[in-house]
């Protein structure tokens, strides 16, 4: 059976289409070699491939200027995401040609953060020595004969297994942990660690998934060695990341707010569901996308190890003071919906956005995104 042939007209607007396409994959191969140009100065420089800034401003002129032109919003900002995306990959496959290269040593590579960084760090051409619940070396041999000693056990365990693992680190090596809080690693790397190592504490703010560190943030904390920490802060910025320096006190007082209460209210969100026995199946097809995202991060929580949130929960030393307000204005609320106190609701939250009001419009564009996004492909 013969396909009809299209119409006249439309075989007229595809060609004229076809053209404009093959103008617009020539503009797409002049911007790559722009970036490979911007690959080659920020190598030179020590600069990180992704800039946070340049792609937000960047994005905002060209939204801006797609509007003047009848062009939609998120056409372009779709476009832009996929082309910011394959210049920071070209620039990350170029700069981790040119890095410097050393041997890596990971204590609990078996599972979580610890294998992704194996993963990530051998596919960047780095060699990594493993070990980790009962596989590979003792923790001791990687410890004293790598450059870098990683190490990425559970929080729980991470100050005993530094104390112990510490003290076999060569001199000139570096040593680096990667737990959630960083008060008391880094003093037990300051404590245990021979005179001639090198320590940094850092924190990846991001859970173990996806290909590399592409658009995630580490906090890197100072412990011995500017040199060392330069090299470990090059490390994770030629793996797509982009670092915060902060001392491991401050460090953890942020932690507090982006871990602990978040993860606590979350924890009793999904704790609620429980209790109620709700019939979350059929809660999704009522779902309004916030009420989606919101259950999406209560099941992404719940379907991880328990033991990796108890352990964020209790070991920050700001957290018990934290979890106390949280449970006072919990029960204010709890009081004023009891009682259906309309008023006091509207103060607290008419307060609450006085507060918050510098926010409002990051948040309004930040949340819209994400809401977006699941409408689209959720
Ligand atoms: O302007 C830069 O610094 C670039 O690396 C270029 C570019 C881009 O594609 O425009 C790519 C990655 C950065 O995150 C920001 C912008």
């Amino acid at each position: 059976m013969s396909t009809p042939s299209p119409a006249p007209e439309l075989v007229a607007i595809r060609d004229e289409l076809a053209a404009k396409d093959r103008e617009l994959v020539a503009i797409l191969a002049e911007r790559m070699r722009l970036i490979r140009e911007v690959a080659r100065i920020k190598g030179e420089k020590g600069l990180p491939s992704f800039d946070r800034e340049r792609e937000g401003a960047h994005l905002d002129d060209l939204v801006a200027l797609g509007r003047t032109m009848n062009v939609p919003d998120d056409v372009v900002r779709d476009v832009y995401a996929r082309l910011f995306a394959a210049s920071r990959l070209e620039q990350r496959r170029i700069l981790q040609t040119k890095a410097e290269h050393f041997s890596v040593g990971i204590i609990g590579a078996t599972q979580g953060m610890g294998a992704f960084l194996a993963r990530v760090l051998k596919n960047g051409g780095f060699e990594v020595e493993t070990m980790g619940l009962g596989e590979g070396p003792k923790a001791e041999e990687v410890a004293s004969r790598n450059d870098l000693v990683i190490v990425a056990v559970p929080i729980a365990a991470t100050v005993d297994v530094i104390r112990r693992i510490a003290p076999h680190v060569r001199p000139g090596a570096c040593l680096m942990d990667i737990t959630s809080i960083k008060s008391a690693p880094l003093k037990a790397m300051l404590e245990a660690a021979p005179e001639g190592v090198d320590v940094v504490a850092t924190h990846p703010m991001f859970g173990p998934h996806g290909g590399d560190f592409d658009r995630q943030k580490v906090v890197l904390c100072r412990g011995r060695g500017d040199a060392a920490f330069a090299r470990v802060k090059k490390l994770f910025e030629s793996f797509g990341a982009e670092t915060i320096e902060a001392t491991a006190e401050e460090h953890d007082a942020q932690m507090a707010l982006i871990q602990v209460l978040v993860h606590e209210k979350t924890m009793v969100l999904g704790s609620v569901l429980e209790r109620l026995k709700a019939d979350l199946g059929r809660s999704l097809q009522f779902a309004s996308p916030i009420y989606r995202t919101e259950l999406a991060m209560i099941g992404r929580m719940f379907s991880q190890r328990a033991e990796l949130y108890a352990d964020i929960l209790t070991v920050n030393p700001e957290a018990p003071r934290l979890s106390h307000v949280f449970e006072q204005e919990a029960a204010h609320f709890a009081r004023a919906v009891a009682m259906g106190d309309r008023e006091s609701v509207v103060k607290r939250f008419r307060e609450v956005a006085e507060f918050m009001k510098d926010f409002a419009s990051w948040a309004k564009k930040q949340s819209d995104a994400i809401l977006d996004d699941l409408v689209r492909h959720g």
